[in-house]
């Protein structure tokens, strides 16, 4: 990936051209430790920032510093601690000037193709991110390139010199953008060739200088696998304590010697406490998605863990997530030294989640799902692989269960069938993954192509995560989340993750037909000619009996070939098949569903009224909107003639709906019955509040241990 250089404000251009320059030189980053960018635009005397003054200013030098190419960081004080500091992207971020830049460059190339390829090579050749330009070591230099990595991703251009010279360290960035490497590789060239390498055991028996902690098994053996290919490399091995396998083979390993330990915090503390880990040669810990073992009630674990170094001035340690609330903010101050370093790069971005995801929203009732799930399959994976997330793990098993070639993932199944699924579905033996939040995090699969959630969570960061397992490492994807119209928490959704969401109904058969009918024709096409004769006789007896003509025979040929015999009309407010959506207007504002069922009892009978599905009001008050049978809709139509002012429509799109938040629930149930929420039997406690480990938990009977419903983290 090419270098992305980072728009900074004027004070700290200094700084960063003297950090490239001896960037360009040892490799040393200098970090700004005053004037920080926020200091200065909070200053009362600055004129806005739309108009001419200081701000123009420093958008003329930022541009300046484009041109130069240089690349920069923004350094800042961490506003609570005195003495960190705080890399940051601001609001344009890197992407969006790469783009910039690129699409420049586009427009050039078509004027001057030759100069533009000059230009090309010399970029190439001057990418400040390339491997060549860090103290990474041949053997790994090596292996980087043989897994196609040749340039560094920004956040891992930003942390590498930080990390390697011995900062303690707090990285941001989006999901997919590399964080995993980010401490792999400084880590392992510390130990092997920085400062770590004098003092590390090594030889049989030797005890750990990694502790790599992380919140879900599946993660932990993902982030293994790396350290074994780049560890490997330079002659460090490693391995991983999760629970729900056996101790002995762990314990064997332990004992014999390892350099690099990766774990989820209950079986480490469980090893730890048996005796088989001694941390006292520790050299580097590491909390990836630290946010998320917090949330699943690890905090415990995580500081009793944390706690056993006994001197912690010769540890450094490093935190890592795409989101950061506050509970890391303590975390960090608990655990990392207090000149640490943040590298921010979503920095103040009102944009959180993956920005190479199309984010749909698509209205459902829970009761559409299993019925509509395979044409949005259909319509937006590409062919790819999908990642389907459930609230339960009752409901990704029932949910798995109804989608053909789906399996199931979730802290209930067995860890041996956990391992046997996820490497099923990473060699591709099956397509759709019906998982929990327990693949939420971190897990990097190839060509995962589209994300669906069958509900808004109730958190953002579980949003991004989710969101994030596509459109990785530069690549595009697609999340659709299904939602309740009445009650879901996309407005909460949108206002924290900065996502505007496209909005959609379910695909029409148009649509499912145009994402399918390509491949419908290739597989007829594949079918070879040597079946002709051998079926000729009964086309042709078809042909005449059916009354169709060959193209409509063919097409029915076509539709069977990708497994459809019929494709339902879906109504626009829950997708449910044979269903149509209404609109009532009274020529006067409709403040409240029972207002807007007043008004259907003045001219349809009871049962009608109670046989409309998910009414809902229109945001702009005006109408109430509710879905019937298609075979009912005449009824409900013609009853409107005896009303006077009643205005029954049937809609095309879907207007924009009011919301209310989810956990307020509502009269109104799924697939439009009268009866509330709680289908999932939410809000039944849990050991530690909100969030049990029952809903998602590390399996195995382990989970959350900690106290976290009683501290804010
Ligand atoms: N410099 C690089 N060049 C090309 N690919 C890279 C580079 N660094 C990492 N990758 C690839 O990018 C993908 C995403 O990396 P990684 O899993 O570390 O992302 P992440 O930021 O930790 O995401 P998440 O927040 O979801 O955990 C991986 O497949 C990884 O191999």
């Amino acid at each position: 990936m090419p270098s992305v250089p980072l728009s900074v404000s004027d004070t700290t251009l200094q700084e960063n051209k003297k950090l490239s320059a001896k960037k360009a030189k040892n490799q040393s980053p200098i970090i700004a430790e005053e004037n920080s960018p926020s200091k200065l635009l909070s200053n009362p005397n600055a004129p806005d920032s739309d108009q001419d003054g200081v701000s123009g200013k420093l958008q003329k030098k930022t541009k300046k510093r484009k041109a130069s190419d240089v690349e920069a960081m923004a350094a800042t004080n961490d506003a609570d601690e005195d003495t960190s500091s705080e890399l940051v992207e601001p609001e344009s971020s890197r992407e969006d000037d790469h783009k910039k830049k690129k699409k420049k460059k586009k427009a050039k190339s078509e004027e001057q193709p030759l100069v533009m390829e000059a230009e090309e090579k010399e970029e190439k050749k001057e990418d400040p991110n390339a491997v060549s330009k860090f103290r990474i070591s041949e053997p790994l230099r090596l292996k980087l390139k043989e897994k196609g990595i040749e340039s560094l991703f920004p956040i891992q251009a930003m942390t590498f010199d930080l990390v390697l010279d011995g900062s303690d360290l707090v990285g941001r960035a989006r999901t997919g953008q590399g964080k995993t490497l980010a401490f792999v590789l400084p880590i392992l060239e510390s130990l092997t060739n920085g400062p770590a390498k004098s003092t590390r055991k090594t030889g049989y028996g030797r005890t750990p200088s990694v502790l790599v902690l992380l919140p879900t098994r599946e993660l932990a053996c993902q982030v293994h696998s790396d350290f074994e290919v780049y560890g490997g490399a330079m002659g460090l091995s490693a391995c991983c304590l999760y629970g729900g396998a056996p101790y002995n083979t762990q314990e064997i390993k332990l004992r014999r010697g390892v350099d690099i330990v990766i774990g989820t915090p209950g079986r480490v503390k469980d090893h730890i406490e048996r005796g088989n880990i001694d941390l006292s040669q520790l050299k580097f810990r590491v909390l990836d998605e630290a946010d998320e073992m917090l949330r699943m009630g690890f905090i415990e674990d995580v500081e009793l863990i944390l706690g056993k170094v006994e001197n912690v001035n010769k540890v450094q340690t490093l935190l890592f997530s795409a989101t950061l609330p506050y509970s890391i903010k303590q975390i960090a101050a608990q655990f990392l030294k207090p000149d640490k370093k943040t590298a921010d790069l979503l920095g103040n971005t009102k944009m959180k989640a993956s920005t190479n995801v199309r984010h749909i929203a698509l209205p459902c009732s829970a009761s559409a799902r299993s019925q509509l799930i395979p044409d949005i399959i259909r319509c937006y994976s590409s062919g790819g692989r999908t990642i389907i997330f459930t609230e339960t793990k009752e409901s990704a098993s029932q949910l798995a269960g109804l989608l053909p070639g789906a399996r199931a993932l979730h802290g209930d199944i067995q860890q041996s069938q956990r391992e046997v699924t996820l490497s099923g579905f990473r060699s591709g033996k099956f397509m759709t993954l019906v998982a929990t939040n327990v693949a939420a995090r971190g897990l990097d699969i190839n060509d995962v192509q589209l994300i669906i959630q069958c509900e808004f969570p109730r958190e953002v960061e579980s949003y991004i995560h989710r969101s994030g397992r596509t459109g990785r490492a530069g690549n595009s994807g697609v999340a659709v989340t299904l939602y309740d119209p009445k009650r879901s928490n996309i407005s909460k959704i949108e206002r924290e993750s900065g996502v505007k969401f496209e909005h959609i109904s379910a695909p029409r058969p148009d649509d499912i037909a145009k994402a399918v009918g390509g491949e419908a024709a290739e597989m007829i096409t594949q079918v070879s000619d040597s079946v002709i004769p051998a079926f000729k006789a009964t086309a042709e007896e078809l042909l005449k009996s059916s009354g169709l003509t060959v193209v409509e025979l063919l097409a029915k040929a076509l539709a069977k070939a990708v497994g459809y015999t019929e494709i339902k009309q879906r109504s626009l407010l829950t997708s449910m098949e044979n269903h149509v959506t209404l609109l009532l207007e009274i020529g006067k504002p409709i403040f409240t569903p029972s207002f807007a069922y007043g008004i259907l009892r003045r001219f349809l009978p009871e049962e009608k009224v109670e046989a409309v599905k998910g009414l809902s009001l229109t945001a702009d008050g005006n109408g109430a909107v509710f879905d019937v049978p298609v075979e009912e809709l005449d009824t409900y139509l013609s009853g409107q003639e005896n009303a006077a002012n009643v205005s029954l429509e049937v809609l095309k799109a879907l207007p924009r709906l009011q919301q209310r938040e989810q956990s307020r629930g509502g009269r109104f149930g799924d697939g439009g019955g009268r009866g509330g929420g709680n289908r999932f039997g939410r809000g039944g406690g849990g050991r530690n509040g909100r969030f049990s480990n029952d809903r998602f938990s590390n399996g195995g009977g382990r989970g959350g241990r900690g106290n976290w419903g009683g501290k804010r983290w």
